[in-house]
């Protein structure tokens, strides 16, 4: 039988999400019907569909699942968890300001401020390669990493040209890869984007930022989205553009980050032993129900 489900559409920088509530009934989706959900011609539309559900533990308030719009369920969304907090806060599923909330790859703690904003402590960033899976057989195909945390990562383009790219890869519980521009305008996102996402030394795929430094506490970046393609902003895209920039010596420890849907603010300490702490907006678009078919 088809499935009725309410939903939530909402957005934090132009990265659009649908809010599922399974906090006392699970709807049981498979990736096809949340790909049908995400499909902005044939279902809701949306980068990312995020579900809650009640705490897994007594340390937590809440437990927070993320699917791709290509129906992948993936660790972490940065702009998610804002829209997350404002969720559960105006559905008056908790009354705290500062809510702790499971997700595949640990605990994300977002905080409600008085300012409508929502400051997320996303958890420390990992550099080592071992966070970000790779294929041992694919190392031949690399000139060398300049350091564990800098990869120079060999292209083919489909015009047929070689090159490559100096990746600098940072988890944030998900996987990125962030690369300078000097003019991100007119950065090859789309074209060298679809290329990293999938690039053998990336067996579970990443997501490619690019990155143009504009002083030492702004930055412009765009993300192309593992599972989605370019999006209007990511999150924890942010975060690890600006912990690869701290640690390349060129940020400073706050920085503003303008991506095409608004800005973001990102503050790290330095210390990979340090959470990374997000700033940003949580917008609320619009509710309603859909018919989810069986079969797709
Ligand atoms: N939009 C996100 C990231 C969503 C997950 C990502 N596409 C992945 O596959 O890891 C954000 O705001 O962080």
């Amino acid at each position: 039988m088809p499935k009725q489900i309410r939903f939530t559409k909402m957005q934090g920088a132009g990265n659009d999400f649908v809010v599922l509530d399974e906090t006392s009934h699970r709807h049981g989706l498979t990736a096809e019907q949340y790909r049908f959900i995400a499909d902005r011609h044939f279902g809701i539309g949306a980068d990312q569909i995020l579900t809650v559900r009640a705490a897994p533990s007594p340390e937590v308030d809440f437990e927070y699942l993320i699917h791709n719009a290509d129906g992948g369920e993936v660790e972490q969304c940065g702009n998610g968890a804002r829209c997350f907090a404002r969720f559960v806060h105006d559905k008056g599923l908790t009354r705290k300001d500062t809510i702790r909330v499971q997700t595949m790859k640990g605990v994300i703690t977002p905080q409600l401020m008085p300012d409508g904003r929502v400051t997320v402590d996303m958890g420390r960033p990992r550099f080592e390669p071992d966070e970000i899976p790779f294929n041992a057989e694919n190392l031949h195909a690399l000139k060398g990493p300049t350091d564990a945390r800098r990869w120079q990562v060999p292209v083919d383009y489909p015009a047929g040209s070689h090159g490559s790219v100096l990746l600098t890869v940072v988890s944030m519980g998900n996987p990125h890869a962030v690369q300078l521009v000097d003019d991100v305008g007119n950065a090859p996102v789309n074209e060298l984007g679809r290329l990293i996402e999938i690039h053998e030394r990336f067996p579970e795929r990443v997501n490619a930022g690019f990155m143009q430094i504009v002083s030492r506490d702004e930055i412009k970046l765009r993300v192309f989205e593992r599972g989605v393609g370019e999006t209007l902003a990511c999150g924890t895209g942010a975060c690890a553009a600006v912990v690869a920039g701290i640690h390349l010596g060129l940020l400073d420890l706050r920085v503003d980050v303008h991506t095409l849907g608004g800005r973001l603010t990102i503050a790290w300490s330095g210390d990979p032993r340090d959470s990374v702490f997000m700033t940003g907006p949580a917008t609320t678009v619009f509710e309603g129900q859909i018919e989810i078919p069986d079969k797709l």
